[in-house]
């Protein structure tokens, strides 16, 4: 197709999308080739690259193939000049490196445009890599297997599941994966799309008459992530499609990763035989996080939004602070600080402890997490290795009364129990007796380093 032919399309699409439509987003476009049945366009952002592919591609499509040109689908490529990245990443950008990443984004968000062999995807966030991912305890298994699939090589477990509480990473996992994997094997068609996209995506088929491009669409796929699969308990037909499609890419030997906030077993009113399939493979959980991971995150975005607010002090222990006390997820982790660094700036004084308890209030109350009587028995009693039965009942040799003493005594620094109250608590002592164990533990915890460092892990575990 030459430039002319295109001006004239031009022509024709601005009587069908209005003046308004076109001017915004139809002549920004610039036609730049045709390669192999792929139109190709230039686009000033990504953003309207995406916008054009989910609101015009269909149309757009059309219409070129109305006037004989030979294409299967359009893509778009960002100008490099042009292009911005949502967020500040660390790795440090060439124009090259950014065009690759936003065409499959671009190309992922176009499932009107789709044909036999149109990635049916949605876009991913390019925050979300493996050099943005800190690793701990909690998450080191789920990131090796995410390493593992990400290099594209031969299929050994198939799915890999990846299970987890609201927040810990699972979505950031996934893209992840998909971007290393355009950059390590631009040849396979990765898609990655939520439990969600996959219903609806599955639904408009049904109401469009178009089951079979549907079917074809999933089935030429490489690598296929679906987030979120908990969606679809209950839905009993997308349930079946997705069982389906699952299937014929596991014969195909093609790897598939999917996400849940639990265990495939316990996700209600999912079919058996869903289940046991997702089973088959690697299933692993992403934990809840612990200090030294939240720290690890903390201190990692404070680099990012450093960029953004080079001049804000930030004083020694806020980071510290905030890993102790929030430690619901990531996602509330990292508002507080974008929230804190907003804040300063705006206010212009450097982040102290005071102003980071002024800023967050509300999240540091709503995350206070409230820690029981018996969690620390039990705790306390795991630690001692004795039972629980003995730390609670009357023996009073020193193997049980001295880990009862220190349970007590953190009873008394991270419960609002009362001393009666704690006394109830352990095997009906009297209050007295805790208000000497209690005593005797602040002691020893200034003379005796070992006790002062099981304490120490204790508080941590159970504020953990
Ligand atoms: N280990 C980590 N390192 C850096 N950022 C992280 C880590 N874990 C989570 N995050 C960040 O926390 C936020 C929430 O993560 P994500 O969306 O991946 O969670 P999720 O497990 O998919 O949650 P949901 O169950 O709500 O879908 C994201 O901004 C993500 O970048």
């Amino acid at each position: 197709m030459t430039q002319e032919q295109w001006g004239k399309l031009q022509q024709n699409l601005l009587t069908t999308v209005g003046k308004n439509n076109y001017t915004t987003w139809i002549e920004p476009l610039e036609f730049l080739e045709i390669n192999d049945g792929v139109a190709i366009f230039e686009v000033p952002t990504s953003f309207l690259g995406n916008y054009v592919s989910q609101n015009f591609g269909d149309l757009i499509l059309h219409q070129l193939t109305e006037v004989g040109a030979s294409v299967r689908r359009i893509n778009f490529r960002v100008a490099a000049n042009l292009t911005q990245r949502p967020a500040p990443v660390a790795k440090k950008e060439t124009p090259k490196e950014v065009l690759k990443q936003d065409e499959p984004a671009a190309a992922a968000a176009a499932p009107q445009a789709a044909r036999e062999d149109t990635v049916p995807g949605a876009p991913l966030d390019a925050r979300f890599t493996f050099d943005s991912f800190v690793v701990g305890k909690p998450n080191e298994l789920a990131h090796a297997a995410a390493r593992r699939v990400a290099e594209g090589g031969p299929v050994t477990f198939n799915p890999l599941f990846l299970y987890g509480g609201v927040g810990l990473g699972k979505t950031h996992l996934m893209h992840a994966i998909a971007w290393e994997l355009q950059t390590q094997r631009p040849d396979l068609n990765v898609v990655y799309l939520s439990a969600e996209q996959f219903m609806y995506r599955f639904v408009q088929a049904l109401r469009d008459r178009k089951m079979m491009d549907f079917k074809q669409l999933f089935r030429s796929v490489d690598v296929l992530m679906v987030d979120d699969v908990q969606f679809i308990a209950g839905k009993d037909s997308t349930q079946e499609e997705f069982f389906h499609t699952f299937n014929a890419l596991v014969d195909q030997n093609k790897q598939i990763i999917i996400s849940a906030d639990r265990a495939p077993g316990e996700i209600k009113d999912l079919e058996d035989r869903i289940k046991s399939r997702l089973q088959c493979g690697l299933v692993v959980d992403l934990h809840p996080t612990d200090y030294e991971l939240r720290l690890g995150i903390l201190q990692s975005k404070v680099e990012q939004h450093r960029q953004q607010y080079p001049e804000l002090e930030l004083a020694p222990g806020v980071l510290e602070f905030l890993a102790h006390r929030i430690s619901t997820n990531v996602r509330v982790l990292e508002g507080a600080l974008t929230r804190l660094f907003a804040f300063a700036s705006l206010v212009g004084r450097p982040i102290t402890m005071e102003l980071t308890q002024d800023c967050l209030a509300d999240v540091l109350r709503a995350s206070e997490r409230k820690i029981t009587v018996e969690e620390i028995q039990r705790k306390v009693s795991e630690h001692y290795n004795i039972r629980l039965s003995d730390m609670i009942g009357p023996k009073r040799v020193r193997t049980y009364a001295r880990p009862r003493q220190v349970a007590m005594y953190l009873c008394k620094q991270l419960t609002s129990r009362s001393l009666p109250e704690i006394g109830r608590r352990f095997g009906g002592r009297d209050h007295t007796t805790v208000m000497h164990g209690v005593k005797r533990i602040e002691e020893l915890r200034q003379q005796d380093g070992q006790i002062a460092e099981d304490l120490e892990m204790l508080r941590r575990a159970l504020e953990a």
